[in-house]
């Protein structure tokens, strides 16, 4: 029989103001001593700070990281400056947890998810996504020891932002095809426990589709609440597939190309629309819920120029090749391309 480990965040605290229990969450937990917070230049003054005031009032140690990019290189710096850490914190979006979940499982530390915006699943997720001079490359990390998400800070982000999420989540409906096509052509090894639940997350954020609006907190919790039962479907397939498809590769190839990206759920949800397409699913169904959500659904929405998006879709099958999806091993020619993002309303 085939050996298994699922790794998951034991503890799991959501509401308004929950930031102001970090330093309690801390101690409940055994932590003492040294915590150091990973953050960024913008995100340290919307929570960096409160999460350090929390610490310190539970007599913590603080040692505050500031970052701006998702690179090995500065996840080797941060590993180094984790050393004597009884806790790594990240508090931030996708680019920073994934800079801490990386750097605190070479530090062998355990690290907290303390996100301040909806925008990826990666909250929950054992999962980093890491650029490098090729794109990205997505590498198995460590399930957080616990996600705290104030969802008053997350309320009060951008509404983009929460759109965004909402991409990010609904993407998994061709993350998933995509990985049944695989197990079908391949034998890939497939987890219908974890496709059930990615699935599950997608609607979620669906169903509440006419209810997702700007600076609710009912918004913000549904949204949060897919989002880390988003990563939880991936700690179960111990892979990012349930959660990351060909939409995805059609968005990290636009983070190569496109000199101004926009951000990942947004174009995750535009490369959903597409995707549906070439698996002859209901696309329009998804175009109508990301307007209903008013997340992007064309180029124009996304602020990037077509011709990108038709490189993108062009190159997007020679990202993370090692994960077979409807793109197929030869990808889109530049005609098939072109219709594609037309006849979908993309561009
Ligand atoms: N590991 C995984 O499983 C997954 C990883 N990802 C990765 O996550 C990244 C995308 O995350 P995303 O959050 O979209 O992008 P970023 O982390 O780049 O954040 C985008 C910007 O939003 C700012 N920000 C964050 N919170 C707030 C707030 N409350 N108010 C105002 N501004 C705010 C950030 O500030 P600041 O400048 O301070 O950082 C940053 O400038 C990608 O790199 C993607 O690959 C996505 C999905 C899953
Ligand atoms: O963004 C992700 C899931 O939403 C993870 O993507 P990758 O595994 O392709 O980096
Ligand atoms: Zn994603």
């Amino acid at each position: 029989m085939r050996q298994k480990k699922i790794e998951l965040p034991r503890e799991i605290h959501t509401g308004p103001g929950v930031i102001k229990k970090v330093g309690d969450i801390c101690k409940n937990l055994r932590f003492k001593g040294k915590a150091t917070i990973v953050t960024g230049p913008k995100t340290i003054k919307i929570a960096g700070k409160k999460v350090a005031e929390s610490l310190k009032d539970k007599n913590f140690d603080v040692n505050i990281i500031k970052v701006k990019k998702a690179t090995k290189d500065v996840v080797e710096k941060v590993k180094n400056k984790l050393e004597g850490t009884s806790i790594a914190l990240g508090v931030g979006g996708g680019k920073v947890i994934d800079v801490v979940k990386m750097a605190s499982k070479y530090a062998n530390v355990h690290f907290i998810s303390v996100p301040t915006a909806a925008t990826h699943d990666g909250i929950a997720s054992p999962r980093a996504s890491i650029k490098n001079d090729k794109g990205s490359v997505s590498l198995p990390a460590h399930a957080p020891i616990a996600v705290i998400a104030d969802t008053d800070i997350i309320r009060k982000a951008p509404y983009r932002f929460l759109a965004a999420g909402c991409g990010d989540v609904i993407s998994n409906y061709t993350a998933v095809l995509d990985w049944k096509l695989a197990h079908r052509l391949l034998y890939e090894r497939y987890s219908e426990s974890s496709a059930a639940l990615s699935l599950m997350s997608a609607k979620m954020v669906i169903k509440s589709a006419d209810s997702i609006k700007k600076g609710l907190e009912e918004s913000a919790r549904i949204v949060v609440k897919a989002l880390i039962s988003s990563g939880i479907a991936m700690s179960i397939a111990g892979s990012s597939r349930p959660a990351s498809g060909s939409e995805h590769k059609f968005s990290h190839a636009l983070d190569i190309v496109a000199p101004k990206p926009a951000l990942h759920g947004e174009q995750c949800g535009v490369g959903t629309i597409m995707m549906m397409y070439l698996h002859g699913k209901d696309w329009k169904f998804i175009r109508d819920t990301l307007k209903k959500i008013n997340a992007p659904t064309n180029a124009y929405e996304l602020g990037i120029d077509p011709e990108y998006i038709i490189e993108a879709l062009t190159m997007a099958h020679k990202i993370r090749k090692e994960r077979y999806t409807i793109l197929g091993d030869r990808g889109l020619t530049r005609a098939a391309a072109k219709r594609l993002a037309e006849v979908t309303g993309v561009i």
